[in-house]
């Protein structure tokens, strides 16, 4: 048996302190600044005066109101952050009840607080010699898990020891995580009637990401595979597209918002929306994904819309999460 604690440092994006212009203009310009998010032009100084002189001056006040719309919605604060902390909670309660007193976990957010830096600071306090990051993005992206590893790596060069670390780089094709996600289908579906179509909704990346050689978009339409494929779906019963996009170049198509627009026109009027990518409800789903495409749908003929929450704090998906770092670990145990 080891002596020292293993930590589990769980990560997310992250969300801003407060839904105001103030709150958003701090947020997005530490967000917007990551240049694994924004992949400038060969000219960075191009991007900084768009970011700084328009962006910042415009995005702030918008994206406040929307934040403003779903505040409190799972607690008292930012949805993301509130299920984040309840995810947080119900895992360090899993390791306890089968691993007394050998993991600490501990909630780092890429951008806005609870930094990142200041959980690795926790669990240095807490003498883990041993970290196990688990960014909470089933699918690998640049712009997420990759730019996760920076920030952990460049909290970690400023520490004397060096812990034994390991990564998580994606589970989208772990048996748990699609289990959870078919078992949060069904369980949605037991109230109801089964839709005329599935639709998988993922965050998307610019297209030139992908030409570069992100993996992200082949971790979505695998994630869409094998979730399909647990459900025993008929292939013209689902269809997965990409939702949020930024600025004015391509991005990953087929686009949520435009596909939305024209099923109704193709006979399509009773669907269903997940969000496989997303671990957490958050801006992205509940008023992009729960409002804004919704209506979409409706005014274009659609008759009814569901959306299938996220596995935020359900008891499959902490099963999942414990059982990914638990595998990852084995040996730490031992040792
Ligand atoms: C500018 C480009 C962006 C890329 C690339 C991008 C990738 C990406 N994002 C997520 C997950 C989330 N994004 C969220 C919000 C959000 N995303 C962008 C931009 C890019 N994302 C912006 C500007 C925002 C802020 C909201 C706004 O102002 O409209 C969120 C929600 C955060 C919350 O607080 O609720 C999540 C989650 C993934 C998985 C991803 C790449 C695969
Ligand atoms: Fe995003
Ligand atoms: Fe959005």
């Amino acid at each position: 048996m080891g002596q020292d604690k293993i930590g589990v440092l769980v990560t997310n994006l992250g969300t801003p302190d407060a839904p105001t212009k103030s709150g958003l203009k701090i947020y997005l310009k530490e967000f917007l600044s990551d240049t694994r998010v924004v992949e400038p032009p060969p000219a960075r100084w191009i991007w900084k005066m768009i970011l700084n002189f328009i962006i910042l001056n415009f995005r702030p006040r918008l994206s406040a109101k929307s934040y403003q719309s779903v505040w409190g919605a799972f607690g008292s604060g930012s949805p993301l952050f509130d299920i984040s902390k309840q995810q947080e909670e119900s895992l360090q309660i899993q390791f306890d009840k089968i691993h007394p007193g050998k993991y600490q976990v501990e909630l780092g957010m890429r951008y806005g607080n609870p930094s990142i830096k200041s959980a690795l600071r926790i669990l240095e306090k807490a003498e883990c010699d041993k970290i196990i990051v688990l960014p909470l993005y089933p699918q690998y992206a640049s712009a997420t898990t990759g730019s996760t590893f920076d920030a952990v790596a460049d909290e970690i060069k400023t520490w004397r020891r060096v812990p034994e670390m390991r990564f998580v780089n994606h589970y989208f094709n772990d048996e748990r995580y699609i289990s959870a996600l078919a078992n949060s289908v069904k369980d949605f579906q037991k109230e109801g009637e089964k839709p005329d179509l599935l639709l998988m909704s993922y965050h998307g990346i610019p297209r030139r990401y992908f030409n570069n050689g992100d993996s992200y978009p082949c971790h979505c339409c695998q994630t869409t595979y094998l979730l399909a494929k647990k459900l025993e779906m008929e292939p013209d019963t689902y269809k997965m597209t990409y939702q949020s996009r930024f600025g004015r170049e391509e991005w990953m198509k087929d686009y949520t918002d435009e596909t939305l627009k024209g099923l109704p026109g193709k006979g399509v009027k009773n669907i269903q929306v997940i969000c496989p990518g997303f671990s957490a409800d958050c801006l992205e789903t509940i008023e992009e994904i729960e409002e804004e495409n919704k209506e979409y749908f409706m005014q274009a003929g659609g008759e009814k819309y569901q959306y299938i929450p996220a596995l935020n704090n359900r008891q499959d998906h902490i099963d999942c999460l414990y059982g990914i770092v638990e595998d990852k670990t084995q040996d730490w145990l031992k040792q």
